[in-house]
C-alpha cells in the first residue's frame, strides 16, 4: 500500500518540480496537488501537466492532502505555515525540503494544531539551478533523505514519510535537527559561503581585470562559479535560519586558513603537505561510497 495518496506541494521550484515529476513516476496513483506565489510559476506547471490541479493558494492547495510538503525558501515557512493551519485534514503530515531543519521545528509546530504530524526532512539533493524547468525525476535517486523528527513524533506518520522517500530512490536516515545543521553547516552550507566570498573576491579584486578571470579561470575557480550562481533568496535564508551552527563551522574554518596561512608565510612545505594529504583521503572516501555526482557511474551503484 502506498504510503500516502494525495499529496500536496508548496512551492513548485527546483525542489517542489523535482518532486512532482519523482511521484509521478514512481507513485503515478498519487493524487499531486500544489501552488506557488509566483503566478508565471503556476502556470508554468499548469503547462508542463506535472499536478493533476494547481491552487491559487495555499489554502487551497492543501485541503484533504494527507502529505503536505513545503518546497520553499527557509524565510517563507511561518507565513504558509499560517495559511495551510485552518485548511489541513485532521491527521495530515506536514513535512518539508528545506536545507535546515531547527527551523522547521520553531517555526511551524508553533502553528500547527495537535491533530497534525509534523515530520521535517532534507533531500540532500539539488543543484545550482532554480525554478520547475530545472527540476527532473531522477534527482532524488540514490541520494540521502535525512528525516528530522521532534521529540514524541507519531511513529506512523514517521515510517510512512521514511517509506515516501524510500519509493522515491532515496536512503532515509534520521537524525536529531540541531545535529543535522551542524552537519549540513561543514558539507554544504559553509561551501557554499565560501563559494560566494571567493567569487566575489575575484570580480572585485584590483589589478585583475573581470575578463582575465573569466579567460583564465581554472577548474577549481569555475567549479566555485557553479556553486555561487545558487539562488540567492533560498540561501539568504539557509545562513539566517542556521545562524549559529554556520557561525561555530566559521570560525574553525578562519582558525584553520590563518594556520594554513602562516605556514605558507613560513615556507612549512611538510605542514602543507600533511593537510592536503589528508583532504585527498576525504575525496577518496566519498569516492568509495559512491556519493560522487559528477561520476558517469553515480546512481548505478545503488
Ligand atoms: N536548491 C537545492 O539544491 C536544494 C534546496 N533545498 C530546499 O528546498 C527549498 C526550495 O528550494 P528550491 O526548489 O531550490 O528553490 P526555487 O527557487 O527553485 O523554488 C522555490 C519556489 O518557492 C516559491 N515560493 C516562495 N515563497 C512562497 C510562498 N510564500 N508561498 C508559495 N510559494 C512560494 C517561489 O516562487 C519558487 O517558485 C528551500 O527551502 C531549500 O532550502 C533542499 C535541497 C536542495
Ligand atoms: O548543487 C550543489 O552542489 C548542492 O550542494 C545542492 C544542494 C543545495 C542545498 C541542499 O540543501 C542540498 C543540496
Amino acid at each position: 500500500m502506498l504510503p500516502f495518496a494525495r499529496v500536496s506541494i508548496i512551492g513548485l521550484g527546483l525542489i517542489g518540480s523535482s518532486l512532482a515529476r519523482a511521484i509521478r513516476a514512481k507513485m503515478p496513483t498519487v493524487r499531486i496537488t500544489g501552488t506557488d506565489a509566483d503566478p508565471g510559476v503556476r502556470e508554468r506547471v499548469r503547462e508542463l501537466g506535472l499536478l493533476d490541479d494547481v491552487a491559487d493558494s495555499p489554502g487551497a492547495a492543501v485541503v484533504d492532502a494527507d502529505l503536505v510538503v513545503l518546497a520553499v525558501p527557509l524565510g517563507a515557512f511561518a507565513a504558509v505555515g499560517a495559511e495551510i493551519a485552518p485548511e489541513l485534514a485532521a491527521g495530515a503530515v506536514v513535512s518539508d525540503v528545506g536545507s535546515a531543519k531547527q527551523i522547521v521545528v520553531d517555526s511551524l509546530g508553533p502553528l500547527l494544531p495537535e491533530t497534525i504530524h509534523l515530520i521535517p526532512a532534507h533531500p540532500v539533493a539539488g543543484t545550482e539551478r532554480s525554478g520547475p524547468d530545472a527540476g527532473f525525476p531522477t534527482l532524488f535517486e540514490g541520494r540521502w533523505c535525512i528525516i528530522t523528527p521532534p521529540p514524541g513524533a507519531d511513529e506512523t506518520a514517521l515510517a510512512r514519510l521514511s517509506e515516501f522517500w524510500s519509493r522515491l530512490g532515496s536512503k532515509v536516515d534520521l537524525m536529531e535537527p540541531r545535529h543535522h545543521d551542524l552537519v549540513l553547516a561543514v558539507t554544504s552550507h559553509i561551501p557554499h559561503l565560501i563559494a560566494y566570498s571567493i567569487v566575489g573576491t575575484a570580480a572585485d579584486l584590483e589589478g585583475v581585470t573581470r575578463g582575465e578571470v573569466i579567460k583564465y579561470s581554472a577548474g577549481g575557480f569555475r567549479d566555485f562559479t557553479r556553486i555561487a550562481a545558487s539562488d540567492p533568496t533560498m540561501w539568504r535564508d539557509v545562513f539566517l535560519t542556521n545562524k549559529d551552527a554556520v557561525l561555530e563551522v566559521l570560525g574553525r574554518v578562519s582558525e584553520d586558513l590563518a594556520v594554513l596561512q602562516r605556514a605558507i608565510r613560513w615556507g612549512e612545505g611538510d605542514a602543507l603537505f600533511q593537510r592536503f594529504a589528508s583532504s585527498r583521503d576525504i575525496r577518496r572516501a566519498i569516492i568509495d561510497a559512491g556519493q560522487d555526482t559528477a561520476d558517469p557511474d553515480f546512481g548505478r551503484q545503488h
